[in-house]
């Protein structure tokens, strides 16, 4: 068919094209408008921004492109050390973000501060999925978190630790049947998975008297399968959430998985709580105080499902993660392994004499744990703080920016520790050894330190003597540069670390 020349064609006609040439006009004056204030951005990020003499890469002082461009691949814990390494002990990572990586550092971002108190930041938020109370991990609060920590400070003293023994040791019992009955094939154990089974067992039952029963049932709970994975997108969100024009953006976009994802845990923290305030009078677990001061009325049922959230990662996840680090190190250098073999095989007479007030003080034991968090410790990246504008390092820190201490950054460093890549438990028993031992706080420190230490220190050491004490371990070839696989996306994601177990010939229990 022919078009007669003056037919108006809908897109190739004079009124369009006068339409089109004016929303491309506007479409140009915004564009121009958004390049131009992008460059004055840079700019001033560069020249007249409060950090603007602080060093680091240009395209990090002067954008967040160099942290979009690095922060997703898994290695950023990496690219944050050579950068430290380049530029100084202080950098910038992004306009408004500073990384530190001395040893001395860790005191004053985290220790108790004399004037108003660096606190957790926005990124504490996302932690807290939402919940409409902040929780003991989540609350950004200097005074509310105090509070928030009080309620658990009994279920997390000695004391409780020692009262939860028994569940622990029947826990460990269960995992040492499980390598032993699956764990002798040429494929053995992918031990990241069945670390992360035990983790949340004990974790959920000891928090609040319900265990996921993974290693019962030989596979994760649906927990685990929505949990962790959120924490790739909680690690996507941390960059976006720096865009102040994005963030309203975010939020109209339908992401009905992730929506889906969060309703089901959010769910699922509110229905345990349900039933744990059910249970009234002392349980034995985290919750005791807690429910007591729900039914009196003292904290609301929103603010224990939030903390009931928090307990079911932290308690799980990153001893899970820690000891796989743990047990790789430990298999990838035999004469360690034999070392500690010597030393456990050497002090008991049966895994039943085991407990876990003589397992602390086994020094080789706690060595090889203290040494295996510091090559690979459970939070790799900084534990994200904010400046209320005050000197930190001797700089001072204008408020509302973003600090925190890089951990791979200072436990791997020459300066404190020799040989900082090669697994020398001897190093943390030595009274010769000149390390600096402070550089590797893979717990944190100060008033938000990690409150499970003593409980993790227990868990570790009963499940790892009791390996060790019960089985010959072997690393399989598949597993050999684990190391290398590692990538962090706030936690760890790993590949597969395949151990093989055979029993001890002369086990004596
Ligand atoms: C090897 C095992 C563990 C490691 C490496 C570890 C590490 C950490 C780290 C690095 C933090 C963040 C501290 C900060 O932001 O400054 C933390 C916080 C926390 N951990 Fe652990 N943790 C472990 C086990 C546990 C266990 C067993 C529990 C529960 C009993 C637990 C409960 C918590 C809680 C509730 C917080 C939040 C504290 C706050 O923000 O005030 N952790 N942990």
């Amino acid at each position: 068919m022919e078009i007669p020349q003056n037919a108006s064609v809908p897109w190739h006609g004079e009124p369009l094209q006068e339409g089109h040439s004016g929303a491309s006009l506007l479409l140009r004056a915004v564009l121009a408008l958004l390049v131009a204030s992008s460059i004055g951005q840079v700019v001033y990020n560069l020249y007249l921004h409060p950090l603007k003499d602080i060093p680091g890469p240009l395209l990090a002082r002067g954008s967040l492109l160099w942290r979009f461009r690095y922060c997703m691949g898994g290695h950023w814990h990496l690219h944050i050390q050579k950068a430290h390494k380049r530029y100084g002990d202080v950098i910038r990572v992004s306009p408004n973000e500073l990384s530190f990586a001395s040893a001395k550092a860790w005191k004053s971002v985290y220790g108790i501060q004399k004037g108003a108190p660096i606190t957790k930041n926005e990124f504490w938020d996302m932690i807290g999925l939402g919940f409409d109370e902040g929780s003991i991990g989540s609350e950004r609060d200097y005074h509310l978190a105090a509070q928030k920590r009080d309620l658990f400070a009994d279920a997390m003293s000695n004391r409780n630790v020692a009262q939860q023994e028994p569940i622990l040791q029947a826990f460990v019992s269960l995992f040492l049947d499980k390598m032993g009955n699956l764990g002798d094939t040429k494929e053995g154990l992918d031990m990241g998975q069945w670390f992360l089974y035990f983790g949340f067992d004990v974790g959920t039952k000891m928090a609040f008297g319900e265990s996921f029963e993974c290693l019962v049932r030989e596979s994760a709970h649906e927990w685990l399968t929505l949990v962790l994975p959120l924490f790739f997108f909680v690690n996507i969100a941390d960059n976006f959430r720096r865009i102040p024009l994005v963030v309203p953006l975010l939020k109209l976009i339908p992401m009905g998985w992730l929506r889906g994802v969060r309703g089901k845990i959010v769910k699922y923290s509110k229905d345990q709580t349900a039933k744990r305030l059910l249970r009234s009078g002392p349980q034995n677990d985290f919750f005791d105080n807690c429910v007591d001061k729900v039914q009196k009325g003292d904290v609301s049922e929103e603010e224990m499902a939030s903390h009931l959230f928090t307990f079911s990662v932290a308690a799980g996840e990153t001893q899970a993660t820690s000891m796989t680090g743990i047990l790789y190190n430990l298999l990838a250098n035999p004469e360690k392994r034999d070392e500690l073999q010597r030393e456990v095989r050497g002090a008991y007479k049966s895994t039943h004499d085991m407990d876990v007030a003589t397992l602390l003080k086994l020094p080789y034991l706690q060595a090889v744990l203290k040494e295996g968090m510091r090559i690979h410790p459970a939070v790799p990246q900084g534990l994200p703080r904010v400046s209320p504008g005050t000197m930190i390092e001797g700089i001072y820190v204008p408020e509302g920016t973003e600090v925190y201490v890089s951990a791979w950054s200072t436990s791997h460093d020459e300066r404190y520790f020799h040989d900082p890549y090669t697994f020398k438990p001897e190093r943390w028993i030595d009274p010769t050894c000149q390390d600096v031992k402070e550089a590797s706080q893979p717990f944190g420190l100060g008033p938000r330190v990690c409150p499970g230490k003593r409980l993790a220190f227990a868990q570790m050491s009963m499940q790892l003597a009791k390996m060790v004490y019960t089985y010959d371990m072997e690393l399989l070839d598949s597993s050999r540069d684990w190391n290398y696989g590692c990538k962090t996306h706030y936690f760890w994601w790993m590949p597969p670390l395949n151990v093989r177990f055979r029993p001890r010939a002369n086990v004596g229990a």
